[in-house]
């Protein structure tokens, strides 16, 4: 039976009810992506503090982690899209994948809590094996739930959209990002909870069955194409367009213009990893840069995590600005500032942040002590005296110090230990004033101190202290106080972060825009594989490269960028936009099929294929 065009659109979407021109169950989708985000990101922007110090990894190993931690939550997103695409449908996957994530959330707070392995009450866990395992195991999950879902959640947001809502569904693009860094700039555990809102929505979504295995369809046909153009290699048969179209023999046409859609975009991707390798360090070595610089800011205390809210507060700002202003002003000057070059520009703005990073680094370490090697030792002395006091080491002699320190006994006083400081003292907390009490049996006196930022002190404690009302305790800086203001690490995240709304809104429209109706899951879950590559670089780069200079490795990450930028716009300047919608009309329209009849010729033409092979147990070709 033939429809009419508009009538079949009738049959295929639901209605939807609409306010201000959008479908009202996107309200639920960007409610669910706020919630989802302020769970990810809560839990992702304290991670490397965590590992460095409640774990006691090394910087080294907390950025690794790390990374590898964001490349899976980057990487799971194909599996989302499997299932959503080839058995549960987009909704019950995001429903039944936030379970998993939430189960995850709760499995990394318990292994925060060290009280479940410190039997001797000394508030340092007894055993980290077990704190590591089930952090490891809470933070698979959390990959999982968080990963399996974002291909579903864009691409279920793009469906509710109908024909006439083009413009609408661009904006929707921009919302659910503003929506994201609203969640990352508020974030807790109770957001699994909130996620019901999601489901709440549930009469109103235009809810799209799963379309059968799509990626297995097109992995099978794809390796068709390739096997028979060998087959077929010698100079006699003729040439093809495209090597595609090795696979006509056997596979229906539509499916392989949608594959040779999604492969031209797959394609240009190749180069985004690179932006992401970027981008994400704000979480690991921008974070633990914080811990080295004051966050004092008068009026209140800046932890070096929190530093990273800047990224989302930017966000929100830029957004609207970039789109109600930049871009229409951009336009009105007659330039054509298309996705990719917008994309471009985006990788340039990225690479600049970069190169703000290693000059914020060369101040830090230009206040910096010189630490010992690990083959120096660093003794510091202590003179209470009110005259000048000889200290002689002999060359030949070896000198043991036991521990962080010696303590020295003089027939007058005993004297606190004697500092022996390899690194800043960085716990991630920035605090200015502290109280001490110090006791002995009935006797004790109080005292109070302002402390400075990432600075050690060695406080000796006379023993007529208790009679002095803690007057004669003499403080001695070991080491300074941070000076680098952290403010300076603004012009860092407002260079990346308007790099960020080049790049990465507009590729999640360029993303959803360029891919067949089919294959929406599985195009979001490429453009979110890019960002797992992103991650893996990371690793690669900082074990590899191990450069000895922090400002270096930055300013190595900014030139490889650079490069990657230029061949992404020589790439973009080849790529022709399309619209898949009508590519895959004028496909049907040669094949004298309606839409309906064609889409389900094809799953009839795979399923019979399967129920052959598994009749008679042989591989079957159809050329
Ligand atoms: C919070 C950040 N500004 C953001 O919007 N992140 C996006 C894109 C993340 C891709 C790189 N990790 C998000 O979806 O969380």
């Amino acid at each position: 039976m033939r429809y009419p065009p508009t009538l079949l659109i009738i049959a295929t979407k639901k209605l939807t009810a609409e306010c201000c021109g959008y479908p009202i169950s996107i309200f639920f989708i960007v409610v669910n992506e706020f919630c989802e985000r302020f769970s990810y990101y809560g839990m992702r922007a304290v991670l490397v503090l965590y590992f460095r110090y409640f774990l006691l990894w090394d910087d080294d190993l907390a950025t690794s982690i790390y990374h590898a931690f964001v490349a899976l939550c980057y990487l799971t997103p194909i599996l989302g899209a499997i299932i959503a695409d080839s058995w549960l449908g987009k909704f019950k996957t995001i429903i039944y994948l936030s379970i998993v994530y939430a189960i995850g959330q709760v499995t990394m707070a318990i292994s925060t809590i060290h009280d479940i392995t410190d039997a001797n009450r000394d508030g340092t866990p007894d055993n980290f094996t077990f704190h590591i395992a089930l952090s490891m195991l809470g933070l698979i999950l959390i990959a999982l739930g968080t990963g399996g879902i974002k291909p579903c959640v864009a691409a279920f947001g793009g469906d509710q959209f109908q024909e006439h809502q083009s413009r609408q569904l661009n904006t929707f693009f921009s919302v659910f990002y503003l929506c994201i860094n609203a969640g990352s700039l508020l974030s807790t555990l109770i957001t699994p909870v909130l996620r019901v809102v999601f489901i709440a929505g549930s009469g109103m979504y235009v809810k799209t069955d799963p379309e059968g295995n799509i990626m297995w369809s097109v992995c099978k046909c794809i390796g068709f194409a390739i096997k028979n153009r060998f087959r077929h290699r010698s100079s006699s048969y003729p040439k093809r367009e495209h090597w595609m179209d090795w696979a006509n023999e056997k596979y229906d046409k539509l499916l392989i213009a949608q594959i040779k859609m999604v492969l031209k975009v797959l394609f240009l991707y190749i180069p985004l990893p690179m932006f992401w390798t970027l981008f994400d360090q704000k979480g690991s070595r921008w974070t633990l840069q914080a811990t080295t610089m004051s966050g004092d800011f008068g009026a209140f205390i800046l932890q070096p995590d929190q530093m990273q809210t800047v990224n989302p507060i930017l966000i929100l700002t830029l957004v609207p600005i970039m789109d109600r202003l930049i871009f229409p002003l951009i336009q009105k000057c007659g330039l054509n500032f298309s996705p990719l070059k917008r994309m471009t520009v985006g990788m340039l703005f990225a690479a600049m942040a970069f190169v703000s990073a290693a000059l914020v680094q060369i101040e830090i370490d230009k206040t910096l002590p010189n630490f010992p090697s690990s083959s120096e030792s660093q003794l510091k002395v202590v003179n209470t005296y009110s005259t000048t006091l000889n200290v002689t080491i002999s060359p030949n002699e070896h000198l043991l110090i036991e521990s962080f320190g010696v303590q020295l006994h003089t027939s007058k006083h005993t004297y606190s230990t004697i500092s022996y400081v390899k690194s800043k003292p960085r716990e991630g907390k920035n605090a200015i004033r502290r109280d001490f009490v110090l006791r002995h049996g009935e006797q004790w006196c109080e005292f109070s101190r302002k402390f400075g930022f990432g600075a050690s002190y060695t406080f000796l404690i006379p023993s007529t202290v208790f009679s002095d009302d803690c007057e004669s305790i003499t403080e001695v800086e070991d080491m300074k106080p941070n000076s680098v203001h952290m403010a300076l690490q603004i012009p860092q995240y407002f260079l990346i972060t308007t790099g960020e709304v080049m790049f990465s809104v507009t590729g999640l429209q360029f993303s959803y825009s360029q891919a067949p109706k089919n294959m929406k899951s599985v195009l979001q879950a490429g453009w979110l594989c890019t960002n797992a590559v992103g991650n893996i670089i990371v690793l690669i780069v900082a074990e590899l490269g191990k450069l000895p200079k922090q400002w270096a490795e930055y300013l190595l990450f900014a030139s490889l960028l650079v490069a990657v930028s230029i061949i992404f716009s020589i790439m973009a300047y080849f790529y022709t936009y399309i619209d898949p919608a009508e590519i895959e009309a004028q496909v049907r329209k040669e094949q004298g099929l309606e839409p309906e009849e064609m889409e389900k010729e094809t799953l009839e033409m795979e399923e019979k294929d399967e129920d052959q092979k598994n009749e008679q147990g042989v591989k079957q070709t159809k050329i």
